[in-house]
């Protein structure tokens, strides 16, 4: 059942409101080209930024039940696999399983692994995911994206430098993936915060302009966008970044200007920090590299 369009599946949270999961991955990936597959992990009302959390969670039998389905119909052949945030161990053994099924199916599956546990020195997800990440997920996949913190936990290692995030980039690399992505660092400065990718021994940087807020979802964004612009560049990791970043760099200032335009000083609240994505469909197709990427010096 293969053709020239690349299939993804696609395992996220849902929100009726707003965009994270796969209300951030799907619209972004349909808009480049993609067939996308999805289940939701969970159906919320909004992200968990916001003061009320409802909704409901898939249970694994469910999940099973969905995956069944998709192979007794023998619609399970895809070429890339794309997961996020995941609240138990045991619904992350349950992507380990699944992510098995497909690669008999496919054995040139790419699987993009976003090891969702936190950000900015805080785990949001229980801790008991950590070693299920380190020891199984992570050395199965094709591309990893953690942000640093996920890559300290992942790794064991701190980061207060770029020889510092090099190895730990090196001992991500010896875990499996052969592409790994710093989807953000700390290591800029006041104005800027570094994306770092590597592969086949190659490493790129990126300076990345800050914006004055927190966003959600905008990690799912760069997740989705790298294995679109990966597949689409034909591996070429340098323009890979530069399309993400950019796209993403756009979105991110559009929704907060977007948002000072209705408050124009003090704390924005979630609901004016949902993510522009579908006002910026032409800049998704169709990106200006803005930023550019500087190759990392040799060791
Ligand atoms: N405050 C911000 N200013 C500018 N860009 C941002 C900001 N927050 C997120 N981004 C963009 O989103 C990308 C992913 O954000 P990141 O925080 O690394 O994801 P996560 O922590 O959710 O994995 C970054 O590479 C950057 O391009
Ligand atoms: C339900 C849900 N899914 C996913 C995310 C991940 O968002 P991000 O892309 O910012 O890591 C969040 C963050 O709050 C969330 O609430
Ligand atoms: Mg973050
Ligand atoms: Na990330």
């Amino acid at each position: 059942m293969s053709s020239d369009t690349p299939r993804v599946l696609s395992i996220q949270s849902h929100v009726v409101h707003g965009y994270v999961g796969n209300k951030s991955a799907v619209f972004p990936l349909q808009v480049l080209g993609f067939e996308v597959d999805f289940i939701n992990t969970v159906q919320f009302s909004t992200h968990t930024a916001y003061k009320h959390i409802k909704g409901q969670s898939l249970k694994n039998e469910e999940l099973d039940d969905l995956i069944d389905g998709l192979t007794m119909n023998e619609v399970d052949y895809y070429t890339h696999f794309l997961t996020g945030y995941s609240r138990s161990p045991d619904s992350l053994k349950k992507i380990v399983e699944i992510l098995k099924k497909l690669r008999e199916k496919n054995p040139n599956l790419n699987y993009v692994c976003d090891p969702v546990m936190g950000d900015n020195g805080k785990m949001y997800v229980p801790e008991d995911i950590l070693p299920v990440y380190r020891d199984i997920v992570v050395p199965l996949a094709d591309v990893i994206t953690p942000n640093q913190f996920e890559a300290e936990l992942i790794t064991g290692m701190k980061m207060n430098s770029l020889q510092d995030a090099l190895k730990i980039i090196e001992a991500l690399h010896e875990k499996g993936p052969k592409t790994v992505v710093l989807s953000s660092t700390e290591l800029g400065d006041e104005y800027c915060m570094i994306g770092i990718a590597s592969t086949a021994g190659v490493q790129y940087q990126i300076n990345i302009p800050k914006v004055d807020a927190t966003f959600t979802g905008t990690g799912d964004l760069f997740a989705s966008l790298f294995l679109a612009w990966w597949h689409k560049t034909n591996n070429n990791l340098k323009l890979t970044l530069e399309n993400t970043i950019s796209t993403l760099q756009i979105i991110v200032k559009d929704t907060y200007q977007k948002a000072r335009d209705v408050q124009p000083t003090g704390k924005i609240p979630p609901q004016l920090r949902e993510l522009r994505i579908i006002q910026n469909k032409n800049i998704i197709e169709n990106p200006k590299i803005t930023i550019n990427a500087i190759e990392l010096s040799p060791k």
